[in-house]
């Protein structure tokens, strides 16, 4: 088809920080005429007519009532990512626009992260690496020592697609794990990763790492507030892998201060970034990432494929792998 037959796509939020771009928009580009947003603003009428797709590259681009109302034939928006915290889900589909999003793409490389941060706070990773580089070479291990995580305990709360990934990855750790989930997971499931389903409470009390791997809901809000962090034991290490508003923030800066829990690992904070002033930056038992757990070479493609195949579907009126849809 020419590429002025195809169906027109505006990319929301590319240019970032993945160094995929390029051939990112290559795969775009055969299936649709991609637009840019600065092309729309160029001309908004003409243009706007023409978007039947956006599709969504980075975490929080701007949809609102007013650029749905420049996109008269907007059919879909493929969200690049499984979270859709960030788009207004009624009022798009006020729209009769449908919302796409990529769960499978995203689960390896942000079950890794879980993994990732889980090892690095466990055995002091950035701290060994500040003082490898610092111009004192007079140092002793043993003045820092780390912890295993082997045969330690796992509590896993939310274990969608991406949970139970960490889940097998623990398993070859032999950890012990404990899960906390909406819905109980088959026999078989549980059996086949060695995981146990528990009460939110016995996770909270027996865990040595509490890994957050929830979808940020109105029911998930807060999830870890004072009262959750207080049943933690002091020497145990919460991560965060899925979005920041789950933890009340306020609450973990203090348990870390009081030492209620001995350390925090999270690639998702509220709001990212944090500002500089913030007392979580300033704890040493603390490790934050930049929300990368999507932000490997792979998971940036299977994204887009999973993507285009999501927006492929509706405007061709086949069934939607990966739709979502407002609560
Ligand atoms: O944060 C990443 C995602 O929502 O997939």
């Amino acid at each position: 088809m020419a590429e002025q037959d195809l169906p027109g796509l505006l990319i929301m939020g590319i240019g970032g920080t993945h160094g995929v771009q390029e051939s990112l928009a290559a795969l775009l580009k055969k299936h649709f005429s991609v637009i840019t947003m600065k092309e729309l603003l160029e001309n908004k009428k003409e243009v706007g007519k023409k978007i039947q797709c956006i599709f969504v590259s980075e975490f929080r681009p701007t949809i609102d009532q007013e650029l749905l109302e420049s996109l008269p034939n907007l059919k879909v928006i493929g969200n690049s990512g499984v979270g859709v915290d960030h788009l207004n889900l009624k009022m798009i589909s006020n729209f009769g626009v449908r919302v796409t999003n990529t769960p499978h793409a995203v689960a390896d490389s942000t079950a890794d992260m879980g993994m990732a941060l889980m090892l690095a706070s466990a055995r002091r990773l950035v701290e060994g690496s500040q003082i490898a580089v610092s111009p004192d070479t007079n140092y002793f291990a043993a003045d820092w020592l780390g912890v295993e995580v082997t045969r330690a305990t796992l509590g896993i709360i939310g274990m969608g697609r991406i949970g139970y990934k960490v889940a097998q990855r623990a398993r070859a750790f032999e950890m012990k794990i404990l899960y906390h989930n909406r819905n109980r997971r088959s026999q078989e499931e549980e059996q086949a990763v060695g995981a146990c389903y528990s009460e939110m409470e016995d996770l909270l009390q027996q865990s040595d790492f509490v890994m957050l791997v929830v979808n940020l809901t109105p029911q998930t809000e807060k999830l870890i507030g004072k009262k959750e962090l207080g049943l933690m034991k002091p020497t145990a290490t919460l991560i965060n892998i899925s979005r920041g508003a789950v933890i009340d923030q306020d609450a973990l800066v203090e348990a870390l201060q009081n030492k209620t829990i001995k350390a925090a690992a999270l690639d998702v904070t509220y709001p990212e970034p944090l500002p500089r002033n913030h007392p979580l930056l300033k704890l040493n038992n603390v490790i934050i990432t930049p929300h990368i757990g999507t932000a490997t070479v792979q998971a940036t493609h299977m994204m887009a494929e999973e993507a285009i195949a999501n927006m492929l579907s509706v405007l061709n009126c086949q069934p939607i792998p990966s739709e979502v849809f407002p609560q």
